[in-house]
């Protein structure tokens, strides 16, 4: 029968979207509207536990091709990671009453935990994973205590009891330890196999309280998310935090003070299911004419132009913590590289852009990212869905200097300046201090590795500020970093030293100061400006070596002798000299293959660089 119905066209989305119709919304009582997120450290298993979700509470039919569902992106289901937060709307039977439970599905990585606090800000509760066999991470931890000053009902669920390996007993030990939530709270789950599942959901209903808000008041609502339609506009996804809003309203936006006329809203299954209206305590989206995400940013508020309200407390706005230069191919690509970048920060506001421009790279801009496996995303994405093709330069931190120099701080109007280009690093004598961004990093590791991480961090330049056992066998340890020490390649060598168990997180520390200086890569006497560092004075050298070591690797053998060298201000710091080409085929050979490479080629004085040698030399985390 149930081939029979699928081959007739029987359609899910048909059922649930007769029956959203059948619900009426506007008698739907606030007390039996729940609003929850599932937290989590990467890979502990939330998209898995919101796919079961959803199936049970007939939001999507149970196939293999629906895994997943929340993760839209197409990177997202290549990497199996959460980069977007995405939301639904479950219609759940909770003996005998018809409740409405408003799940939002928030990112793992540690780069994206901006995503996390803006959906914890919609929600009266989380669904905190743990793996049952990884236990508590670095990432949980962080999470946890997102929910915790949000003061939010945490619910701790114990995912893949089914493992072989599983030891929720153990987890629930740390969960007591480390949270202080005594261990009955916890439900031990196989969101794979669906067991205990139903728990989870009478827990939602039972523990998290319901949104504090009346259908009396008037409309006041909460923007936790945006994306951009081509063809609509901006899609804004709200928080409904009191009265009602229709199609053809008037809503204003608080932070802009700009009108505009409601076109539609509706519920999120997770498809877009249009509605009349969106009531108190609902989360949804509306589409009103905003043509920019900037229009809709997360953290405003939206009431009727006829009853103005007091606006919500805020998000703090994302800080770009990593920037990089991306430069067309070729300049004849610049005006398509300008308009993919321009629609793919329409939905990413977290990203920063300006122009910027090079000797070498020629035309292009300097991004701001949130860390560098958003800068990665954005990337792929770049390639993936615009087909554009870019050069993207090192990365680095956003210092700051303290000027001294009267001129300075009149043409800056400030006496402190940011600087996210190393190529405008300002010169020691106009500066009294340099300062350099820190971060709170929290390592989780079995014990076992303690030794090689602390030595890893020593060397990062990285103070000790805790160290605890959260059980027999498992540490956690708090460090202060440089931003910069941890920003290429801190994760990868932490993964690969402890075999892939330790795990980390960090927050935003301030600034420190720090003796920092701008070193030049020089060829053949001139500076190679994508080349330009900003390193910390002990550091100088050993990187200095390494940057023309691997310069001199990647320029092809030319008819005369090149000389690189690593500088600070006049002084030379590390020299190398390439061998020159030897015998006429090999010249006659050299030429040719010149010839057809020329396009790919940089011209820096008489020397030819080829265009990759820029990103080879500057990935530091090669080896
Ligand atoms: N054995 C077992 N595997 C599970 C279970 N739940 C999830 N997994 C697997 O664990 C892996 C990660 O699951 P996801 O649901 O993608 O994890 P996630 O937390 O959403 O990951 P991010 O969104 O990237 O943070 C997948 O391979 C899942 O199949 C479970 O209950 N048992």
């Amino acid at each position: 029968l149930w081939t029979l119905l699928v081959q007739y066209g029987f359609r899910w989305s048909t059922v649930i979207q007769l029956f959203t119709d059948a619900v009426d919304l506007s008698k739907f009582p606030v007390d039996r509207i729940r609003n929850f997120c599932i937290i989590a450290h990467i890979d502990h298993g939330k998209s898995t536990l919101a796919d079961r979700l959803l199936e049970m509470t007939g939001a999507i039919a149970k196939t293999e091709k629906n895994k997943q569902v929340l993760d839209k992106l197409q990177v997202e289901r290549e990497r199996g990671i959460t980069v977007k937060a995405q939301t639904a709307s479950l219609f759940y039977n909770h003996e005998g009453q018809q409740y409405l439970l408003n799940l939002i599905d928030t990112p793992g990585h540690v780069d994206f935990s901006y995503e996390v606090s803006r959906s914890i800000s919609a929600c009266q509760g989380v669904l905190l994973i743990v793996d049952a066999n990884q236990g508590i991470q670095a990432q949980t931890v962080a999470n946890f205590y997102l929910a915790f000053e949000a003061q939010l009902t945490i619910i701790p669920v114990i995912n893949k009891i089914d493992l072989k390996n599983a030891d929720p007993e153990r987890v629930e030990s740390q969960i007591e330890k480390v949270f202080d939530i005594p261990r009955e709270e916890c439900i031990r789950i196989s969101a794979k196999l669906g067991t205990n599942v139903d728990k989870v959901l009478q827990a939602v209903v039972n523990r998290i309280p319901p949104p504090q808000a009346s259908t009396e008041d008037p409309f006041k609502a909460l923007v936790f998310d945006s994306n951009f339609d081509h063809y609509r506009g901006v899609v804004a996804n709200i928080a409904v935090f009191g009265g009602r809003v229709k199609k053809g309203d008037k809503i204003v936006s608080a932070h802009l003070g700009k009108a505009y006329e409601v076109n539609e809203l509706g519920l999120l299954r997770p498809d877009e299911h249009p509605t009349q209206k969106l009531f108190a305590g609902q989360v949804g989206y509306i589409i009103a004419g905003m043509k920019d995400v900037k229009e809709a940013q997360i953290g405003d508020t939206l009431y009727l132009q006829e009853q103005p309200v007091e606006a919500l407390p805020g998000f703090k706005p994302a800080k770009a913590m990593v920037f990089a230069g991306m430069y067309p191919m070729d300049q004849s690509e610049y005006t398509g590289l300008r308009s993919a970048i321009e629609r793919l920060t329409l939905n990413d506001s977290s990203v920063t852009v300006q122009r910027d421009s090079s000797l070498a790279l020629g035309a292009g801009w300097r991004l701001g990212f949130l860390g560098l496996l958003h800068m990665e995303v954005f990337n792929q994405r770049l390639e993936q869905e615009y087909n554009a093709s870019v050069i993207v330069t090192a990365p680095t931190v956003p210092y700051k200097a303290v000027l001294s120099s009267a001129k300075l701080i009149k043409e800056h109007g400030s006496g402190e300046i940011t600087i996210v280009n190393p190529a405008q690093f300002p010169d020691r004598s106009v500066v009294s201090e340099y300062l350099e961004p820190m971060v709170l990093g929290t390592i989780l590791t079995p014990d076992v590795y303690t030794g090689k991480i602390m030595t890893l961090c020593l060397n990062r330049r990285a103070v000790q500020k805790n160290m605890v056992y959260i059980d027999d066998q498992r540490v956690m340890m708090k460090y202060l970093f440089p931003l910069n020490e941890i920003v290429v390649d801190f994760y990868d060598l932490l993964k690969s030293l402890s075999s892939g168990y330790a795990s980390f997180d960090y927050e935003n520390a301030g600034y420190q100061a720090a003796d920092l200086i701008k070193m030049d890569i020089l060829l053949n006497g001139r500076p190679v400006e994508e080349l330009t560092t900003v390193v910390h004075r002990e550091r100088a050298y050993s990187t200095g070596k390494a940057m023309c070591e691997r310069l001199k690797d990647s320029i092809p053998r030319q008819m005369f002798e090149i000389a690189i060298q690593a500088a600070i201000g006049s002084k030379v710091i590390s020299k190398y000299t390439t061998d020159y080409g030897g015998d006429i085929t090999r010249k006659m050979k050299l030429l040719k293959k010149q010839a057809e490479g020329k396009k790919k080629m940089r011209r820096i004085g008489n020397v030819e660089v080829p265009k990759d040698a820029f990103i080879s030399v500057l990935k530091r985390k090669e080896k």
